[in-house]
């Protein structure tokens, strides 16, 4: 009865609002190279699959190709940038401390699975005082190939020691609910994220409006569970 036993959560767009500490590191990262910068909205659209691919994402915006080598030191800079700042303008998103607190307290375990790297994500969640909460982080740069693969889940029930249907798994975007899709897991897909697409569209399991809604949810759940 007691199901699930772990909830995992992405990060960006949807445990943190990151965008605006993202997007000004981005702008740092591209004035020192000479480039012009992005607005906000512009800048949410390219997170979620991780920093290269946001690299790459805009050199496209800017009509440019860049090459490997060069992406990757410019990940490099960006992340020397962005690592030391990453709290400054970044906040919770609405009932991410409820729902946490309140999944914590009914004895279910707790995880981020995160296309950010480690580090960055480490920093983020103790600041906001959720590290404690947690029994693991995994970051993108952890092994196995990004959302929206399946690696870096599969990776967490690994680290959990749980088959994918004891877990559920809650995200933003595209990029997590194919990664569940494909690794099999459930997923919950929450709105006001960092998708250009409409939610309803995603092929979650669920929907929700906020975190904190995820509680109550998961009976129903539960039940699809058998
Ligand atoms: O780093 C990114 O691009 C996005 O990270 P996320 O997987 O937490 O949304
Ligand atoms: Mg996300």
């Amino acid at each position: 009865m007691n199901w699930p036993k772990a909830v995992l959560f992405d990060l960006d767009g949807t445990l943190i609002d990151s965008a605006p500490d993202i997007h000004a590191a981005l702008n740092e990262t591209l004035a020192s190279y000479g480039e012009p910068p992005f607005t906000l909205a512009a800048v949410t659209g390219m997170v979620g699959r991780g920093v290269p691919v946001l690299i790459e994402r805009a050199y496209a915006a800017l009509g440019k190709d860049i090459n490997p080598a060069s992406r990757d030191k410019a990940v490099e800079r960006f992340l020397a940038i962005y690592e030391p700042r990453a709290t400054e303008l970044t906040t919770l998103t609405a009932g991410a401390s409820e729902a946490t607190r309140i999944l914590r307290e009914r004895g279910i375990r707790l995880g981020v699975v995160t296309n950010k790297p480690e580090v960055a994500t480490r920093e983020i969640l103790a600041h906001f005082g959720l590290v404690d909460l947690l029994d693991i982080i995994v970051g993108g740069d952890a092994g196995p190939a990004k959302k929206p693969e399946p690696g870096l889940l599969f990776l967490a029930c690994e680290r959990l020691d749980l088959p994918v249907d004891d877990v559920v798994f809650v995200g933003d975007s595209e990029n997590d609910v194919d990664a569940a899709r494909a690794a099999g897991m459930r997923v919950i897909a929450v709105r006001g994220g960092y998708t250009s697409r409409a939610p309803e569209t995603l092929g979650a399991t669920a929907l929700v409006d906020r975190l904190d809604a995820i509680p109550e949810l998961l009976a129903s759940l539960r039940n699809d569970a058998g």
